[in-house]
């Protein structure tokens, strides 16, 4: 990777730890207790807060919010267009993560409506963004049945539509703002199996477009790169998915910059 954008990455890391940004994170069943242990452990302040009574009111009150489209109802898609329409008119930065939106029609809608309210990231797996792109993805529920470089393209026709961060998650990310694009290696073959790793990813990335909104996209590569070090850490001492999901969300909490710096591999494509 450039030196520049290492550093960036690294300064980014240092500042999100120590600035414990306050993150909005409508998630879904699944995700909703480790997303907030996985923020608590990599120095965000994560609170959990979706109902259309008040997540518009929140969504001005924190550094950034996160949608996640992962076990959705009526009263919930309420909650995520009141906060996210918040968040723009507070000049928040949001990020969507696009949960099977392809599955049914019920997700696509609503997928649709929080796409018109221009979220400054869009993070899923590689079937995910193919079908958003408008391709034919080989995905049939949450977990991605395509590798990461097919999506690419889609993902980089999809920034520009959106004027948006497009981050392509798998063994090998891929970040796009239609025109920049880094490929960040690392991570560990356990992560896909453990559920709601890329949700709490999401939600991470919400801490650290919090502390840089001016700097979406490299503060995405920045939580993409914080997850593959700790998790290519994690894997060193895991026997197994529940062991693994302990030991990350340690290796999340002891890294350090030196470390983060050593091990981050993002290379500008
Ligand atoms: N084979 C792999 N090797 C290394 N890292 C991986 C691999 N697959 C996924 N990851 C990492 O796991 C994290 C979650 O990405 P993934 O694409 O699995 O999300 P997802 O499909 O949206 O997950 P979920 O919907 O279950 O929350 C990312 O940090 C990604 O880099
Ligand atoms: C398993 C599952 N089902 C709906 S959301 C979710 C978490 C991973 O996306
Ligand atoms: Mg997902």
């Amino acid at each position: 990777m450039t030196t520049d954008l290492s550093q960036t990455t690294t300064d980014l890391y240092e500042r999100m730890r120590a600035t414990n940004p306050l993150v909005q994170c409508i998630t879904n069943y699944v995700a909703m207790n480790y997303a907030a242990n996985v923020l608590l452990a990599a120095g965000a302040s994560p609170a959990m807060v979706h109902t259309p009574e008040e997540s518009g009111e929140f969504a001005t009150i924190a550094g950034a919010l996160t949608v996640n489209i992962g076990t959705l109802s009526p009263n919930w898609v309420e909650g995520m267009i009141a906060a996210a329409k918040s968040a723009n008119t507070a000049g928040k930065p949001w990020v969507l993560d696009p949960v099977a939106h392809f599955a049914t029609g019920y997700r696509q809608g609503t997928t649709t409506e929080l796409l018109k309210l221009n979220p400054t990231v869009i993070r899923g797996n590689a079937s995910e963004i193919i079908a958003l792109g408008g391709g034919q993805s080989a995905g049939q529920g949450v977990d991605s049945g395509d590798p990461v470089e097919q999506a690419e393209d889609a993902a980089r026709t999809l920034a520009t539509a959106q004027k948006a961060i497009v981050a392509v998650t798998g063994e090998v990310d891929f970040v796009t703002d239609g025109t920049r694009s880094v490929r960040i290696a690392g991570g560990s073959d356990l992560m896909p199996k453990i559920t709601a790793m890329g949700c709490a990813l999401t939600a991470l990335t919400g801490a650290y477009v919090a502390i840089a909104p001016d700097q979406a996209f490299e503060a995405t590569v920045a939580a993409l790169a914080n997850f593959a070090v700790a998790g290519e850490i994690a894997a060193k001492s895991a026997n197994g998915p529940a062991s693994f999901m302990t030991a990350f969300v340690d290796g999340l909490y002891t890294l350090d910059a030196k470390t983060f710096n050593a091990n981050a591999r993002i290379t500008a494509q």
